[in-house]
Formats: structure tokens, C-alpha cells, sequence
């Protein structure tokens, strides 16, 4: 009998399930979007019982539609969007409130106010990270200071917190396991990445009470079985979990410190893998935990760009300028150059290297001559540009230069942006074979963890390329739309 892994990627959008066989390759995908609750300005919620119902739903259509029978899975790996926070009754099982999404803005005010007292210092040396409403930390202080007895039965031990990957194995264990993994600990802005533990101290300044956070483990670890009725009579080892863009550099293969990838999905995160050296960032990156595996941790530096794809969704759903994503390439192809336009989607503020939460998106250079085309095109060399900040401000923290760059996500499959993209960086820009590099990595550490796979050695010999997109700009013309770009952001800035 045939055994596979079963990878859950729950992201901003959608929720899938990927069915993995024993040579990293994809036999089935089924895939259910969900939700997007806009309350107010810059605010973005999810249901979490939606969500939990789209990866129900995920997971029967993958088994029914593949013929895949349950008990040939011999294990279950889950990866999500990560920071994006659930408080929910320990009893009930009941969420208290929306889950805020990592893209909200609605704790910035909590954040000013922490800035002001000074801390960003305090939790940039203890977190990796800075004080910024992205992370879930302002998030959980957010419901537990504004639902109604919210703060009180926390205080009673009566709510657990969790980011996606902790909500769903505490659903799909049946409440029995309420774990998360060190890749997404280390995005809550109180977990201390060089002791690897809750910090009582931010815990504090937060209002958070110890007793609402997940126990944290390594990034393949059997965590708890499934209850039988969610898999038709059987029990399945949850055997790995990661934070979707750990998990995309573990998909990817970038064992090696130094190899790093970018993820094209909603937002654009690029990641390096720094080994087991945590490298501070002077120029606006995230230290972050890539993995707890082998009984240790590994470190990368972080780039987060809040909206790329999304711009694409923006320009089909709100500008109805797009039939769908896929036609942008067709229009940035029609012409040969945006004629000086440039679009700076900063429509929740800027993440790296930036972070400016209060700034929204600009479009410059528009003129009578402007047409469609040149705006699609704008918009996606726009992802370009983000993508060549982040690498600027990896290069000078890491001072390693980057020989190829592997990508990944829904954008990648969009071949104008990743030869502008290899233009603008000059370096060879690499896509592999499997573009679900996400759920790949999570059913690589899951699959570890149950003996599927042996070793990481094993899973990189998996790790092919589809095409490689090689640098064909002048230096000329790259400075000179470089140049432009930083102008059109620093305009941006100004704007407010
Ligand atoms: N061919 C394309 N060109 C440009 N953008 C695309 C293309 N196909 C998909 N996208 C964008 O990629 C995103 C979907 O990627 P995905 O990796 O599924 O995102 P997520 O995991 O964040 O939900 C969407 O925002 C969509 O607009
Ligand atoms: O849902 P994605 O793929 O855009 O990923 C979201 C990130 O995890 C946010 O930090």
C-alpha cells in the first residue's frame, strides 16, 4: 500500500490540502478561499471556524477526489500564515473574537504607545523582531482589552491563544495538544529567540498572562494524533508544523547557510538562512527562528513585504483592470516600459526595510499617454522593486552576496515579473519543479519526523529546477529605474 504525507497550508487566502509522495512530488491538490472581514480602514479579520471548516472541507476533497485512502497517510505536516492570532475559550472551544489578520493595522495605536515608552530596543533584542501591529503580541492585548470579559477569563486560565498552526492541531487533536512550533513562536513578539521561552518580561509590559500560550516545540516532532471522526475511522500522527515561510525555506531546500528564497504569495517574504547564528539586523530585517530540528534551532534573516500578489488581486478586483492575475503578464508584455510610472502599493504601510505603518500607496508619473498596460506593468514591477529593497538590506546585514536567488508562491508563475525581477537584482532567479514549496516544507519536517523521508540530505537531492530566469539589464538602466523607485517610496513617505 502506498503511503503519503498530507500537507495543510492554511494561508491569507486559502486554505489547501496537498497530498505529497515519497519523491517530494505533488499527487493531489484540493483548495477552499475563505472570508476576508474588512471592519475598518486597515483592518483585516479572518472566522476561524471558517478556516477550520475550509481545511475540513480541504481534507475530505483531497481523499475523495485522489482516492487516497486514509490510512496511507502516514502523516500529517501544517503550515500557515503566520502572526495572524486566535483567543479562544478553552471550554467552548469557541473563538472570542475574529482572528486578527498579520496584515491589520488595528493595534497600531497599542504600538505608538510602546514605542513611546521606549521598548522597541527592549523587544528587538529579545524577539528579533520590532514593535509593529504585524506581530501578534499588540494583537492579543487588542481582544483581551476590548472583548468584553475578555481579560478577566484569561486572567482565570480560562482562554488559550494561538497563531493558525496551534488553532488547528489543538481542532484537529480534539483540544488535546495546544502546541506551536519555534518558527512561529518566534513571530509573537514574546517569545525570547536566544532562550527559546516565553518572556515573562514582555508578557508583562503586554498584559498577556502566561497561562493562554501554546507549549513550544520543534518543527517535526509528533505532536498528537488526529481524532478518528475527522479521518474516517483512523488516528494520523500531526508530525510537523512551521510557519509558511520557514516552511517555503525548508520546501526549498536552503539548508545551507547563506541560500535563501522569496515567496510571491499575498505578501513577498525572503528569507536567509543564517545557520545557527542569530545575525541582527541593522538595516530593517527580522531575526526569526527558521526551524527546531535535530534537538536544536536554526536562525534566518527576514524581509517582509506586506502586499504583492494582493496588488494583482487589487487591480482585478478593485480596479477591474484584470480578468484574472494571470492576463497582468499579457499587459506588461504589450509594452516596453511603465514610461516612467511608478506604483507603490503601500496600502497597509511599508514593512522592510521601512516599516512605516501610517504611509498609504502612491502612483507617480502618470500622463496623458498612460494606458493600462503601462499601470499592470507598474504594478507588477512594483513586487520587483520591494523584492531589490530587501535584498539590498540582506546583502549589507549578512555581507554575503546572493549567487541565485529561489522563488516561489502564485506570482512566480508570472514570466515578466521574474526576468524584470532578475534584471533589477542581476543575479539568476531560480523556480523549481514544485511551486508548493510551502506545504512541501511541511511535509518534509512532518515526514522526517514519522521516518517518510531520512534526511535532509535525502530532501534536497529532490530539489529541481524549472527555469532560471538569468540577468539581461545594462547597469545603466537598472540604476536609472532603481533610482526612480526610491524616489516614488521616499515621495510616498513624505505623503502622510
Ligand atoms: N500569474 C500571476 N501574475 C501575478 N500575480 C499572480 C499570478 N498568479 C497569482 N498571482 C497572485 O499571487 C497570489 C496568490 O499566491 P499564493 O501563493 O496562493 O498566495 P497566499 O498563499 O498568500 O494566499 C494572489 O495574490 C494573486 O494575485
Ligand atoms: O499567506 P501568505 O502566504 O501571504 O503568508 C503570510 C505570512 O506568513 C505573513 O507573515
Amino acid at each position: 500500500m502506498e503511503k503519503y504525507i498530507l500537507s495543510l497550508d492554511q494561508g491569507t487566502t486559502s486554505s489547501r490540502a496537498i497530498l505529497f509522495d515519497k519523491a517530494g512530488k505533488v499527487v493531489h491538490v484540493s483548495q477552499k478561499e475563505f472570508t476576508q472581514h474588512f471592519p475598518k480602514p486597515g483592518w483585516v479579520e479572518h472566522n476561524a471556524n471558517e478556516i477550520w471548516g475550509s481545511v475540513l472541507a480541504v481534507i475530505a476533497g483531497v481523499l475523495s477526489e485522489s482516492n487516497v485512502k486514509p490510512e496511507q497517510i502516514a502523516g500529517i505536516g501544517i503550515t500557515n500564515q503566520r502572526e495572524t492570532t486566535v483567543v479562544w475559550d478553552k471550554e467552548t472551544g469557541l473563538p472570542v473574537y475574529n482572528a486578527i489578520v498579520w496584515q491589520s493595522r488595528q493595534t497600531s495605536g497599542i504600538c505608538n504607545e510602546l514605542k513611546e515608552q521606549g521598548y522597541n530596543d527592549l523587544f528587538r533584542n529579545k524577539t528579533g523582531l520590532l514593535i509593529d501591529a504585524y506581530f501578534s503580541g499588540t494583537k492579543v492585548k487588542w481582544i483581551l482589552d476590548n472583548v468584553e470579559g475578555a481579560r478577566q477569563k484569561a486572567e482565570e486560565g480560562k482562554l488559550l491563544f494561538g497563531t493558525i498552526d496551534t488553532w488547528l492541531i489543538w481542532k484537529l487533536s480534539g483540544g488535546s495538544a495546544h502546541v506551536t512550533d519555534y518558527s512561529n513562536a518566534s513571530r509573537t513578539l514574546m517569545f525570547n529567540i536566544y532562550d527559546l521561552k516565553w518572556d515573562e518580561e514582555l508578557l508583562e509590559i503586554l498584559g498577556v498572562p502566561a497561562s493562554m500560550l501554546p507549549e513550544v516545540k520543534p518543527s517535526s516532532e509528533v505532536y498528537a494524533n488526529t481524532v478518528t471522526h475527522h479521518f474516517f475511522g483512523h488516528e494520523i500522527p500531526i508530525a510537523g508544523a512551521a510557519g509558511d515561510q520557514q516552511s517555503a525555506l525548508f520546501g526549498q531546500a536552503c539548508f545551507e547557510e547563506g541560500m535563501a528564497k522569496n515567496t510571491y504569495g499575498t505578501g513577498c517574504f525572503m528569507l536567509m538562512n543564517t545557520g545557527e547564528k542569530a545575525v541582527k539586523s541593522e538595516h530593517g530585517l527580522l531575526t526569526t527562528l527558521a526551524w527546531g530540528l535535530n534537538g536544536k534551532v536554526e536562525y534566518a534573516l527576514e524581509g517582509s513585504i506586506f502586499v504583492a500578489g494582493s496588488a494583482i488581486q487589487w487591480l482585478r478586483d478593485g480596479l477591474r483592470m484584470l480578468k484574472n492575475a494571470k492576463d497582468s503578464e499579457d499587459y506588461a508584455k504589450k509594452v516596453e516600459s511603465t514610461d516612467g510610472v511608478y506604483v507603490v502599493p503601500a496600502f497597509v504601510g511599508l514593512g522592510t526595510p521601512y516599516w512605516d505603518s501610517d504611509v498609504r500607496g502612491a502612483i507617480f508619473g502618470l500622463t496623458r499617454g498612460t494606458s493600462k498596460e503601462h499601470f499592470v506593468r507598474a504594478t507588477l514591477e512594483s513586487l520587483a522593486y520591494q523584492t531589490k529593497d530587501v535584498l539590498s538590506a540582506m546583502e549589507a546585514d549578512s555581507a554575503i552576496e546572493l549567487k541565485t536567488l529561489r522563488v516561489d508562491g502564485g506570482a512566480v508563475m508570472n514570466n515578466f515579473l521574474m526576468d524584470f525581477q532578475s534584471d533589477l537584482l542581476n543575479v539568476p532567479v531560480e523556480r523549481p519543479v514544485v511551486n508548493e514549496t510551502t506545504a512541501l516544507g511541511a511535509a518534509y519536517l512532518a515526514g522526517l519526523a514519522v521516518g517518510y523521508w531520512e534526511s535532509q540530505e535525502e530532501i534536497a537531492s529532490q530539489w529541481a529546477i524549472d527555469r532560471s530566469f538569468e540577468p539581461k539589464m545594462s547597469d545603466e538602466d537598472r540604476d536609472q529605474l532603481y533610482g526612480g523607485w526610491k524616489k516614488a517610496v521616499h515621495a510616498t513617505m513624505a505623503f502622510k
